[in-house]
């Protein structure tokens, strides 16, 4: 889709269903070529004959004459040079052509100019390569050139967009019948080859615009002429009229006793198929089947997590099927449905609905207190268990430790005791043998054997045991006896030495039983401390699934609430200027009023700032989209209007007084270290939008090198090679946009080009791991300065200049068409048919929450322009007032 880099040559266009002839030969194609003829020339009654190729005309075709349900401005973003409204008159008073070179209309009688319309015919075909070429020429020669001759004819230049059979769709340019697409990948001006009106359409009407159409012609006609004019347009008027939406509808609800308003939402249903290579066929999957997908089963767990109490898989499935595969409204169609009163609890809006959100905020705030009681509590327990933990193992040691020595002991012992037994022996021997020299020296021995054992077991324990089995020893050979008194006095001591053993032995014994029973004591508290442990786990688990359902409906909650205030809320803001203004009044913080020729317009918006606003009251009704941003929300501020309005004031602001960017992501860190519960990473882009091209400002040569592209990949959109640094403290942002800025202006003095003729994005990516909840967040925060939205002027109408308004043109009508097709809930919107509304796909339209700031000059003298973009902001309000818009439609009425 889109013409960016892939517009073919016409030349390499299939010639299949080249006209064979401008006049006559009604057929379907024709048909729409006509009414393109009708588009541009009036609403043409009956001409009879007009013939030049290029405009397509048949007279007399099927369709001719009658009202048009589309118009001019259907052809994009009111971006063309002055004269829209005049051209609307003159359609409208005219019921022919009116030629925009040979001036007023010529009422149903052009077609009797057959020489005229000859040597116009020569002229068209003689002035078209010189009028390309000026086109594409860029030297201010020839813009000066241009000027004059524009000048001189006052012709109008329209930017069209065609819409090629083959999907491709292409910026083209008409100015005196002469028209040229734009090839954006050479970005230059190519003849539209006429045979191509057979092969497409020229764009839907735009009615973002319309209210500035009838505007115009209301002031610019003096009378019921202007009912010519906008007899083509899907006006308030004609649009309540039309038939009742059968989408809607309601039923009484058998519990409130109250009559329920329904409306059938066409929405894009995502079905899990498989390829049966049987037939050849998709088949819907089993949910059985299903259930074994990675990512079906991720999604079902994520539910499990948030409501541990629906365990039935398949139930689970079916409901995640049901909300088209959305976490989120299958829990919240979960709660609700769990309701007795189907769905008593709503929601409302307005106070009662802040009430209810600061209520969960209460709740929520409870719960994180409770759980940061019971994480403390449960810190210290831990702590306890670890204290309980060291002493048991300590004592489990020490225990060991004596066991080892008693265990020594015995071996000790019964050494002592075989040696004891021993020596008795011996001496009972020596009892019977005369004393001798060598009894002597042998009791000598053996006494101080005896002492050495003695010492060496004093030592260990001093304790010597009474021989338990005394080892009989082979009798030494009959010696000497020894005296009787040595020998009693030595058993004496051996008695003595085996006493202390003994008690010695029962005090080791005792202490080892105390020691065994503080081992057991510390063994149950450590096991109880467990269970305590296990306990408060399971407490703390519970808190966490409270605390996660909490937070869930909080977040519901606050979507509902942004529902009905509209998840698009359109600011306007008026910019200081003390040399003018005056003219535009403000009445409360709501309306905003406009005169124009003579009568007053008022324009409504969620807030209105007048001149005398200050950037701190700007931010402050910004705010809950920052909060929106933190909670995981693809989230989206945006700037428009034309030059000089204050876009960039706004957004950026000096660096003494900033704008809502700084002031924004200061917000956004405050959050993010303000919750202590949630590790956030802050990562931030700058992309620059430049003739549909696509540049990354924080790489050094990005710009104009094309070096960014944007893909899908799955239900994510990812710029490929865009450079995203992490960001901590306030000082890296600035110095990080710093960075971008200095490349922009670097690149665009290179250029020879304003930035102002580009879209700036600020992009910041916010991911959040909650510590409690276990669970990730990722949100985007985009803030866009966009291109000034006047229309071209004069100066502008050749080379770079008129590329990139027809780059402004493109993506500016891009914008306000995705904004259409979401007011009218339509089934596709169209992101792609511009690189700036496909960078914005995912902050705009479904989750997504956007801030849309109308900026309007003060200064009289930019009327017309300030009417178009007030126009833009009230359709991109009625984008976030479409369901309000439906639920005060009951039963066909309207309120
Ligand atoms: N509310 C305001 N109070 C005081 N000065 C303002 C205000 N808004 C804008 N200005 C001043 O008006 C001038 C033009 O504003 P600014 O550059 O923001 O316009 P812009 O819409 O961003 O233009 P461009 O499309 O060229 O970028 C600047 O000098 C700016 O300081």
């Amino acid at each position: 889709m889109g013409s960016g880099s892939s517009s073919p040559q016409p030349v390499a266009r299939p010639q299949a269903q080249v006209l064979p002839s401008p006049q006559g030969q009604p057929g379907q194609q024709r048909r729409g070529n006509f009414e393109e003829v009708q588009l541009q020339y009036g609403q043409s009654q009956a001409t009879p004959t007009h013939g030049h190729q290029g405009y397509g005309p048949t007279h007399g075709h099927q369709g001719h004459g009658q009202p048009r349900p589309q118009a001019q401005g259907a052809y994009g973003h009111p971006n063309h040079i002055q004269g829209y409204g005049n051209q609307a008159q003159q359609y409208g008073k005219s019921n022919g052509y009116v030629h925009p070179e040979y001036g007023a209309s010529t009422s149903s009688g052009y077609g009797g100019h057959a020489a005229h319309q000859q040597k116009h015919r020569d002229d068209f075909d003689d002035d078209l390569d010189d009028w390309i070429e000026q086109k594409n020429n860029q030297t201010p020669s020839h813009q000066a050139a241009t000027q004059q001759s524009s000048a001189a004819s006052e012709e109008d230049m329209i930017l069209e967009t065609f819409h090629h059979n083959d999907g491709t769709e292409y910026t083209v340019l008409r100015q005196s019948g002469h028209r040229a697409y734009l090839d954006w990948q050479t970005q230059e001006w190519v003849q539209f080859p006429n045979e191509w009106l057979g092969q497409g359409h020229f764009g839907e009407q735009d009615t973002l615009f319309t209210e500035q159409v009838q505007l115009q012609t209301t002031s610019d006609t003096n009378g019921p002429s202007t009912s010519g004019t906008t007899s083509g347009y899907v006006t308030e008027e004609t649009a309540s009229s039309t038939p009742d939406d059968d989408r809607d509808g309601y039923f009484d609800h058998p519990l409130k006793g109250r009559t329920v308003i329904t409306y059938m939402f066409e929405e894009k249903r995502n079905v899990y198929c498989y390829m049966d290579d049987e037939t050849g066929y998709w088949i819907n999957m089993p949910l059985m089947w299903e259930l074994h997908n990675d990512y079906i089963r991720r999604q079902v767990h994520e539910i499990q997590e948030s409501i541990p109490t629906w365990t039935d898989e398949i139930d689970i499935l079916a409901s995640l099927r049901q909300c088209n595969y959305n976490t989120e409204q299958t829990v919240a169609n979960y709660l609700c449905l769990g309701d007795p009163n189907l769905g008593a609890k709503r929601w409302g809006g307005g106070r009662e609905g802040q009430q209810q959100l600061q209520e969960k905020d209460r709740q929520i705030h409870a719960l994180q207190e409770q759980l940061k009681q019971k994480e403390r509590e449960k810190q210290s327990l831990l702590q306890e268990r670890l204290a309980l933990k060291t002493e048991v193992v300590e004592k489990l040691e020490k225990v060991a430790e004596l066991n080892e020595k008693v265990l020594d002991l015995e071996v000790e012992n019964n050494d002592m005791h075989v040696k004891l037994s021993a020596s008795h022996m011996q001496m009972e021997r020596m009892k019977t043998m005369t004393p001798s020299s060598f009894g002597r020296r042998r009791h000598g021995e053996i006494e101080s054997g005896f002492d050495s054992q003695r010492e060496s077991s004093a030592e260990s324990m001093t304790v010597v045991k009474a021989p338990r089995t005394p080892t009989p020893e082979p009798l030494p050979p009959a010696g000497p006896t020894v005296e009787e008194e040595t020998l009693k006095a030595l058993n004496h001591s051996a008695l003595e030495l085996d006493k202390s053993y003994r008690s010695l032995k029962v005090i080791v014994k005792d202490g080892f039983s105390d020691l065994q029973d503080l081992t057991k004591k510390a063994i149950s508290a450590l096991g109880q401390i467990s269970e305590m442990d296990s306990s408060s786990g399971n407490e703390v688990e519970e808190l966490r699934v409270l605390y996660r359902k909490e937070a869930l409906q909080r977040k519901l909650l606050y979507n509902q609430l942004q529902e009905l205030r509209g998840n698009i809320r359109v600011f306007c803001r008026c910019r200081r200027d003390d040399r003018v203004g005056g003219y535009m009044q403000f009445p409360n913080d709501e309306d905003i009023v406009v005169p124009t020729g003579g009568s007053k317009k008022t324009f409504s918006f969620d807030k209105v700032f007048s001149p005398a606003s200050t950037q701190e009251q700007v931010f402050e009704d910004t705010l809950p989209i920052v909060q929106s941003c933190v909670d995981g929300y693809n989230v989206c501020i945006l700037a428009y209007g034309q030059t000089g309005s204050g876009k960039t004031f706004t957004m950026m602001g000096p660096p003494d007084y900033p704008g809502v960017n700084i002031r924004t992501i200061k917000e956004l860190l405050r959050i993010c270290n303000d919750k202590e519960t949630v590790d956030y990473t802050l990562k931030i882009s700058m992309v620059e939008v430049y003739n549909e091209t696509l540049s990354d400002l924080l790489k050094e040569g990005s710009i104009g090198n094309a070096t960014l592209d944007i893909r899908t990949m799955g239900k994510k959109q990812v710029i490929t090679g865009l450079t995203a640094i992490e960001v901590k403290t306030e000082r890296d942002i600035t110095d990080t946009m710093e960075t971008g800025f200095k490349n922009r202006t670097t690149a665009f003095t290179k250029m020879n080009a304003e930035s102002s003729r580009s879209h700036l994005l600020l992009m910041l990516t916010v991911e959040g791991h909650d510590k409690i909840s276990s669970t990730t967040s990722f949100g985007t925060l985009m803030l866009v300065d966009l291109a000034g939205s006047e229309r071209i002027s004069k100066t502008e109408a050749t080379g770079q200049r008129l590329v990139e308004a027809a780059a402004i043109n493109k993506s500016l009508t891009a914008l306000g068409q995705v904004f259409q097709s979401l007011r009218t809930n339509a089934l596709h919107v169209p992101y792609r048919n511009s690189k700036l509304t496909h960078l914005l796909q995912p902050a705009l339209g479904g989750d997504a929450k956007a801030c849309l700031f109308v900026m309007v000059s003060p200064d009289e003298k930019n009327v017309s322009e300030s009417i178009s973009t007030l126009t833009f902001g009230s359709s991109a309000r009625q984008v976030s007032l479409g369901k309000a818009e439906r639920n005060v439609t009951k039963g066909g009425k309207k309120k």
